[in-house]
């Protein structure tokens, strides 16, 4: 094998002598390769991790709507949304290594999306795999395993969900309570919570309205390590949303 050095020489006389090299030695020749190659195995997880949540729901992490969410285009006009948006923030900046669930919950068009997908975002340009998913959609994709044509099971779908780095469950108290959705939700939150994976809820409900839709099983699951339970109860943004602002 050739050395750093000798391979360096002889790219120089290959180099047209307008081109400025990246490197002006063997080993910044070496330096540069491996950091290439750093580069390269970090977008290619960050490809697979959005392959695996296409496959996981049919579509990446976040609903367009919301990928453009952000801490700095959430706007502030009173105490409670200061309030949320400074938790959110400290939420996503100690993300790692925290076991700490969230729920966000409140009347419509608070921003409770916006702030999971402020969070979201964040994690994912730190190359963290995330999952925004109705109960709805939860519940669709789960009843799409049991048709002979679908492609994944029900286990492994539920292998999948529980673990992504961070799953975010939305609209939860939309739907009739059904026994399979309680069930559904509680082996998600369980498994996560066991291997110290953490949850947020989005709901419309309150401390007490989502404690009986879920049981107190989920909702204390749900309190593990320092876990933070906002409020949103201001009036609705939506209709200031022209569509693009952001
Ligand atoms: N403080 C804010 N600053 C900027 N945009 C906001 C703010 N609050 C909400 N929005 C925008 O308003 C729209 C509705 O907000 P969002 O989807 O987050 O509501 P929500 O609280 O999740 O409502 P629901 O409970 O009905 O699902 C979104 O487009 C969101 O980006």
């Amino acid at each position: 094998m050739k050395s750093p050095t000798t391979l360096f020489t002889r790219l120089q006389r290959l180099v047209p002598a307008h081109v400025k090299p990246k490197f002006t030695s063997g080993e910044e020749l070496i330096k540069w390769n491996q950091e290439q190659g750093r580069q390269r195995s970090e977008s290619i997880v960050r490809e697979n991790r959005a392959m695996r949540m296409q496959r996981v729901m049919g579509r990446s992490g976040i609903r367009e709507l919301h990928m453009n969410c952000s801490f700095d285009n959430y706007r502030v006009e009173n105490e409670g949304q200061q309030r949320a948006l400074a938790l959110a923030r400290q939420y996503a900046s100690e993300f790692e290594g925290n076991i700490a669930s969230f729920v966000f919950s409140g009347k419509p068009g608070t921003g409770k999306n916006h702030l999971a997908a402020a969070i979201g975002n964040d994690l994912i340009l730190r190359g963290k795999s995330v999952l925004i998913v109705t109960v709805a959609d939860l519940m669709s994709n789960m009843k799409g395993t049991f048709s002979g044509t679908s492609d994944t099971t029900e286990e492994r779908l539920l292998h999948d969900l529980s673990t992504v780095d961070l799953l975010v469950i939305d609209e939860i108290g939309m739907q009739t309570e059904s026994r399979y959705e309680k069930v559904i939700i509680n082996q998600i939150v369980d498994r996560r919570s066991s291997s110290k994976r953490p949850t947020g809820m989005l709901s419309n409900l309150d401390h007490a309205g989502m404690n009986q839709l879920l049981g107190e099983r989920v909702m204390d699951r749900m309190r593990l390590g320092n876990s933070l339970w906002v409020r949103f109860d201001w009036e609705s943004y939506r209709s200031r949303v022209r569509g693009d602002e952001y």
